[in-house]
């Protein structure tokens, strides 16, 4: 069997050597020439996968290593009777780290107290509603909005238009859908901006069009009470200077990518490919997954809740060392500039998670317990 695949996928060998020869090449590039006798084909992101790369090729499944699937041309896969699957979920956490560090640097801008805000979160999936569950166990306020699942379950949803009235924190969750009855191309577009209350803070690491970013330039050119935390961007890798420049942090499309969270992906096609062929998984993540280089933390039951909270997810990730290495990296020839962000991605540091760290609380200390637990970290 050949098998085709994105150099950026880990695990390759561990996970599919068994099956045959691989053959790697770098994403943007992958084109039919390099497809077409392949049987199975392995992508990121950055593969467009649609009729003009496969038809006249042998592949008969399609593995993406991602939660997202716009870069994939589903129709003309059951057209072609291809088979395909994504890794739901497999980075969520991840993202949801970044916007826990993000609102930790935007409290300290603002000097503001994040329990004393009201979260909006637009989409309510794998990542949303894996952040509005620690949100909430944080106990703070949040609204969601998510009009699918409105649609089939019971539950407190509020509209897009309820969201952006009342919540000065939004963080966006959707896949990035042109069509259909909820569309999210331009889901932000120059009429929500507008609405974005004093001091509001927004925060995207969905898909870059689901915000328009030229009337997000706009609107922070004009607003410097809003604060902009951008992880993907519109024409990424080619991203707009200015709107980077206004953004308050500003990151290559790096949210998910925890190492937990991109080896949990490509283990997810694994598992998905040998259920397609009818074979027995017979190589399993948790033996390949290196122990995170922090063991433990130890807080005293005396630690003020919030210094701990920061202190905690501080720990595993802040954004900021991402957000200083990609300004450093922006340059004006757009050709570098789109080499930087692909290689700021293909050489990304290792990155755990919250959730899973072994943490001791020495005393009693309830709230401190609450926190910790709503973060997802396992107390010992
Ligand atoms: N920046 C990054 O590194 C990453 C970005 N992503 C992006 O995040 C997106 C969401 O990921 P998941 O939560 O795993 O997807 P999911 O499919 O589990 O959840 C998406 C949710 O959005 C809701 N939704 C759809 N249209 C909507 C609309 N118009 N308004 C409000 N809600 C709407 C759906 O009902 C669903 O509950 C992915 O499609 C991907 O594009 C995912 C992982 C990493
Ligand atoms: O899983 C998704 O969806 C994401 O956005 C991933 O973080 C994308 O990572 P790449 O596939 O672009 O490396």
């Amino acid at each position: 069997m050949l098998i085709v695949a994105d150099e950026n996928i880990p695990l390759l060998d561990a996970f599919f050597a068994g099956f045959g020869e691989i053959r790697r090449y770098p994403g943007r590039a992958i084109d039919a020439a390099c497809v077409r006798d392949a049987d199975l084909l392995l992508v990121r992101s950055v593969t467009r996968v649609d009729r003009q790369l496969l038809e006249g090729s042998k592949v008969r499944f399609v593995g993406t290593c991602t939660i997202g699937t716009d870069h994939l041309d589903l129709e003309y896969f059951a057209q072609a009777d291809i088979h395909w699957s994504s890794a739901p979920g497999c980075n969520a956490r991840g993202v949801v780290d970044y916007v826990l560090g993000s609102l930790l640097t935007l409290a300290e801008l603002d000097g503001v107290e994040l329990p004393k805000r009201v979260y909006g979160v637009v989409g309510a999936g794998e990542v949303g509603g894996r952040l509005v569950r620690v949100l909430r166990g944080l106990g703070w306020q949040v609204l969601v909005c998510d009009p699918l699942r409105a649609a089939s379950e019971e539950g407190d949803f509020v509209s897009l238009d309820t969201l952006l009235e009342q919540c000065d924190t939004i963080s966006l969750h959707t896949p990035l859908q042109r069509g259909g009855e909820h569309p999210t191309w331009h889901l932000l577009g120059a009429r929500q901006l507008a609405r974005l209350r004093p001091g509001a803070w927004l925060i995207n690491a969905s898909r870059g069009p689901v915000v328009d970013n030229e009337a997000l330039r706009e609107l922070l050119l004009d607003r410097e009470d809003v604060h902009a935390v951008l992880d993907v961007w519109e024409g990424e890798p080619q991203v707009d200077l200015a709107l980077a420049d206004l953004c308050t942090l500003a990151t290559p499309h790096i949210a998910g990518y925890s190492l937990d969270g991109k080896q949990r992906g490509t283990a997810q096609i694994y598992q998905a490919f040998c259920r397609s062929q009818g074979l027995p998984e017979q190589v399993h993540l948790a033996d390949l997954l290196p122990s995170p280089a922090l063991a433990r933390l130890d807080f005293d039951a005396s630690a003020d809740p919030a210094w701990a909270l920061a202190t905690l997810c501080r720990a595993v990730y802040d954004p900021r060392r991402d957000d200083a290495d990609f300004r450093r990296s922006l340059s004006e020839d757009p050709t570098e500039q789109r080499a930087a962000f692909d290689l700021l991605r293909k050489q990304y540091p290792v990155r755990r998670e919250i959730e899973g760290l072994a943490v001791r609380v020495q005393g009693d200390a309830p709230q401190l317990v609450q926190a910790i637990n709503a973060l997802g970290a396992v107390l010992v």
